[in-house]
Formats: structure tokens, C-alpha cells, sequence
């Protein structure tokens, strides 16, 4: 569905270093690694998202005829450097986590394996698209977590920072678990359900709210949702909605879905009330949906409060991540191939140690408690290196070394995350569809313990080195600090 040529959506000094290295150098086979630092809002876990938006921009890399010229015009690149970007295409390797997974801090969540031009090119857009749908997935996910079973609609498009965002965030959104979204060409593109209530707009339109709710009711019986706080919630509102309700019932008209939706005011209390009201009524499978500003942490609040809410509309902190707008995925070089095909390590080194990167051509292994099939830890290996469950594994903390944790074997199991997407520029991965990645972004959710998955304070999960990788970093540490 994507075709849109994304090619020129990079930062200036990829197309200078390109130029630089098309000068300079022989292009060698490099591997960048994407990888992030911390959850964001401090939470426990990630979720992976963007993988196949990341597929279509590498299928559709190529410098058309209008791009070449327009950086003709510039005035900084030579004829023959613009020869080669006409001929340009992405002819490397990929790894990536799927999409929809739990991810960790400092783990690589793809691998770009490719001549360094080509390498260097890709950085800017692989990491816009992954840190705005990694960031929108965690988001939705936290807030799903505190609705505790409860559907969340996805109601941000308005207040999304533009159309891509609108629409690539709720495709991440619904990766992390809400169950539709009001965006109507989301849902076209996407293939996920598209759902809504109505707006003040259509009640201050008929000359009363009561008319406004007989007049939805009567063209969409099936899915009426009655927006009861224009003018006072439960002195006109709720009993309108009532009535309506009791004339369907009289009419012999039973909806599938129905109830109110309440949109300002103490939500807690007024759902109480209006709980007891539709009760009372003998509307007690009728829905309280409830919106206005809500997030993770409100929607815990109000769940504390014992609010009788059971579907929730989140909009502006969903869509945008209000509270931690970026994901801080980065784009590091890990090694570079020797004449003789070898990828020889390089490390950036750094005074705040959390950005010194890991070295060399890795892979990740998720580590299971075998009984529970919770997740023990993420192992990060080189690529070449071979593990047997049958084998006591040693698990350490690569910034604790002496905190260490020994599985006998027999007692886990081992998965490698990393798949490959794309081998000498084709690309062999077919995407799930996004109901699929979301209904598989649960099922991953079940493999976190429940101290990772709250919202306050949560328990990390541990990211670990192999001893081999593990003593590789530190010898080049030990090398650069000579
Ligand atoms: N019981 C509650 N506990 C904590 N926060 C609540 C509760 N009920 C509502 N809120 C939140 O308080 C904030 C203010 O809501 P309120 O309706 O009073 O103001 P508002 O947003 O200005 O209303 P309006 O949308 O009519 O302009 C909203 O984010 C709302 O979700
Ligand atoms: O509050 P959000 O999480 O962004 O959810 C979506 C909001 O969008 C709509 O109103 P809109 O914001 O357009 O108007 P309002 O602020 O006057 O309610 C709707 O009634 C919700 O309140
Ligand atoms: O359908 C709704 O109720 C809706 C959609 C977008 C924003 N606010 C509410």
C-alpha cells in the first residue's frame, strides 16, 4: 500500500558521508546496529513497531531522475557521485526483531549489514519511522495495561502532529493493544477495525438532546453510544439516554453495543451515578465509555476510584506520548568486514557508559524460564556462536559482572529474535498483518512477569553479554583507553 519514495527523508551528512566515503574509500560490507537506551516513561519493557514501514522504504530506495537533479543543485556533490546515486540500490542484509515483540534497552532491534554508502544512507529514515512506532506501541501498551481488560479506542488523529503520525501511530496503537481507532484511513489502510460515538456538534444541532439521542439511536441501533455531558450529565444526559434506551427495548430492539459516553466532569463520580441510573433502568449491560485527557496513570486513578468505566477513548497522550514525546533509538556501527570477509569489532567509547556500544556482528537469544515460560533475560552474543539448552548457562550483569545467575541445563529455552528481513537487497520476510503483529504483541506480553509489566517502578529485565562478546568489549576497551 506504501509506495511512497522515501529516499530523500535523510539528514544532509549521510549524503556528505556517502559522498566522502564513494571518495574515499572502497565501500566495505559495514553492520550498523538500532538499538535504544531506556523505556520510555521508565517503564519495564518496549514494543517493537515499524518493521514493515522500514520494508517498504528500503523496497523502494532509489534516487529518481527530479532527486538526483535536485541535489545537482546544491551545488556539493560531484557528476560522478551523482551517477552512482542514479544507479543507486539497497543491495545489503537485514535483522530485525518482529514487529509486535517485547523489547529491552541496549539490545539491536535490526542489524543493517551493508556497503557502507548504502549503511550510512538508510540511518535517518530506519530511525524515524522505528522510534516513532516503538514510541507509540510501549505508549499504548502502558495505557491498555491500566485499563485492565478493557477495550481502548484509539481517538487521537486531531491532535496527532500531522497526518503520518496520525496514521502510522495508530497503526502502532493498535499493535500495543487498543482494540479499534476512529481513524478512518488507518483503518482502511491497516485492516483494523474502525470504531466511534458522535460529537457535542451533533447534539447542539437538534433542538433538543433528547431528539438528537431518539434520532442516533434510530440509525445505528447496533453500535449507539450516547454522548450525555452536553448540557448536565445526570440531570438530562444520562436519564435522555434512558429514555431512548426503554423506547429500543419497548420497540422490541435489542443493540449489540450501547451505552453513554461521558467526556467531562469527575469521571469517577459520574460514572458511579450514572452506573446506578442505567441499572436501576435495567440497562446493566449498557457501557460506560468515558473520555478527556486520559492517559495510563489516570486511567489506573480512576480504576482505584472504583469509576464504573468499561471502554475508554484516548486521544492527544496516546497519539502523541505527551509525557515522553521521543524513543531515542540510535544507529551505531559495530563492525567493519576485512579483505578476508571478517567482520572486525569496532566500539564507541564514551565518559557516560551507557552510551559505549557493544562490538561485532551479534544476534539475540530471549532466555525462558522453561516451567513458566516467563522471560529470564535477553542474551547478546556474536552471530557465529552456538548455545545448548542441555548446558548450565551463565547469565551476568555486564555492568555488575559479579551478579550472576546460573541456569542449569534443562531449565530454559533459548529463541533467537533476530530474523533475517532482507538478504542481498531482497527482501525474504513477509509481514504479518496488523491485527496478527497485535494479537502476537499479546501473546509476548504473557512472557513478562508481572513486576516488569506495572507502571511504577517496574522490575527490568536483564539484557546480558555472552563471556565472549563480553571479553571482546572489554579488550577494545582496554586498547582505546592505551
Ligand atoms: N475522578 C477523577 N480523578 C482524577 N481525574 C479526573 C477525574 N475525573 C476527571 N478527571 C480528569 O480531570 C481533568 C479535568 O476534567 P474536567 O472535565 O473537569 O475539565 P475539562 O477537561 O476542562 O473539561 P471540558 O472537556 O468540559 O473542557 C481531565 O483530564 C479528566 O480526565
Ligand atoms: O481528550 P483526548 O484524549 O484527546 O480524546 C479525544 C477527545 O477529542 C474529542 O473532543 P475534543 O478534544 O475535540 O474537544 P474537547 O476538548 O472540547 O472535548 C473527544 O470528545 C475527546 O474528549
Ligand atoms: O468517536 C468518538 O467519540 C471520537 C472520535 C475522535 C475524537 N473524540 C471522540
Amino acid at each position: 500500500m506504501n509506495t511512497r519514495n522515501l529516499t530523500l527523508l535523510t539528514d544532509l551528512y549521510e549524503l556528505t558521508m556517502m559522498q566522502g566515503y564513494f571518495e574515499t574509500q572502497e565501500n566495505e560490507t559495514v553492520i550498523f546496529d538500532v538499538f535504544f537506551r531506556n523505556n520510555p516513561n521508565n517503564g519495564g519493557y518496549s514494543i517493537m513497531a515499524g518493521l514493515d514501514q522500514v520494508i517498504d522504504y528500503i523496497k523502494n530506495l532509489n534516487f529518481s531522475y527530479e532527486d538526483v537533479d535536485y541535489l545537482r543543485g546544491l551545488g556539493i556533490f560531484s557528476e560522478d557521485f551523482l551517477h552512482y546515486l542514479s544507479g543507486f540500490h539497497f543491495s545489503g542484509d537485514i535483522y530485525a526483531i518482529p514487529e509486535g515483540s517485547v523489547i529491552f534497552p541496549k539490545e539491536p532491534l535490526l542489524k543493517i549489514v551493508a556497503p557502507i554508502m548504502e549503511a550510512q544512507l538508510v540511518e535517518t529514515a530506519i530511525l524515524n519511522i522505528i522510534n516513532h512506532q516503538c514510541l507509540i506501541a510501549t505508549k499504548a501498551s502502558r495505557v491498555v495495561y491500566a485499563a485492565q481488560g478493557d477495550g481502548i479506542m484509539e481517538f487521537g488523529l486531531r491532535r496527532a502532529q500531522g497526518p503520518d503520525a496520525g496514521l502510522y501511530g495508530a497503526r502502532a496503537a493498535m499493535i500495543g493493544g487498543c482494540v479499534g481507532t476512529s481513524n478512518v484511513l488507518a483503518g482502511q489502510m491497516f485492516d483494523v477495525p474502525v470504531m466511534g460515538t458522535h460529537a457535542h456538534s451533533w447534539i447542539m444541532s437538534f433542538k433538543d438532546e433528547y431528539t438528537a439521542f431518539k434520532e442516533y439511536a434510530r440509525l445505528y441501533p447496533n453500535a449507539c453510544t450516547l454522548l450525555v455531558d452536553t448540557y448536565d450529565t445526570l440531570k438530562s444526559g444520562v436519564p435522555n439516554a434512558i429514555r431512548v434506551f426503554t423506547e429500543m427495548r419497548d420497540a422490541g430492539i435489542h443493540p449489540k453495543s450501547y451505552g453513554i459516553r461521558l467526556d467531562s466532569g469527575d469521571l469517577a463520580y459520574l460514572s458511579k451515578k450514572a452506573r446506578k441510573m442505567l441499572d436501576e433502568a435495567g440497562f446493566t449491560d449498557a457501557v460506560i465509555a468515558a473520555s478527556n485527557d486520559l492517559d495510563e496513570f489516570l486511567i489506573n486513578d480512576l480504576k482505584i476510584q472504583g469509576a464504573k468505566i468499561g471502554s475508554w477513548g484516548v486521544g492527544t497522550n496516546l497519539i502523541t506520548s505527551k509525557d515522553c514525546p521521543s524513543f531515542g533509538g540510535v544507529y551505531k556501527l559495530s563492525a567493519i568486514q576485512n579483505s578476508d570477509g571478517e567482520f572486525i569489532p569496532k566500539i564507541k567509547i564514551s565518559e557516560n557508559v551507557e552510551k559505549i556500544t557493544n562490538p561485532g556482528d551479534k544476534t539475540i537469544y530471549r532466555v525462558y524460564d522453561k516451567e513458566t515460560g516467563k522471560i529470564r533475560a535477553d542474551l547478546i552474543c556474536f552471530a557465529d556462536e552456538t548455545w545448548n539448552e542441555e548446558d548450565e548457562l551463565l547469565l551476568f550483569d555486564p555492568n555488575a559482572t559479579w551478579k550472576k545467575t546460573r541456569l542449569p541445563g534443562g531449565s530454559y529455552t533459548m529463541k533467537e529474535i533476530l530474523l533475517p528481513i532482507f538478504k542481498h537487497g531482497e527482501c525474504i520476510y513477509e509481514s504479518p498483518s496488523v491485527m496478527e503483529i497485535a494479537q502476537f504483541c499479546k501473546k509476548e506480553k504473557e512472557t513478562l512477569w508481572d513486576e516488569t509489566k506495572r507502571l511504577f517502578n517496574p522490575h527490568g529485565v536483564y539484557v546480558d553479554l555472552s563471556r565472549s562478546l563480553y571479553d571482546t568489549k572489554t579488550r577494545l576497551l582496554d586498547e582505546m583507553s592505551k
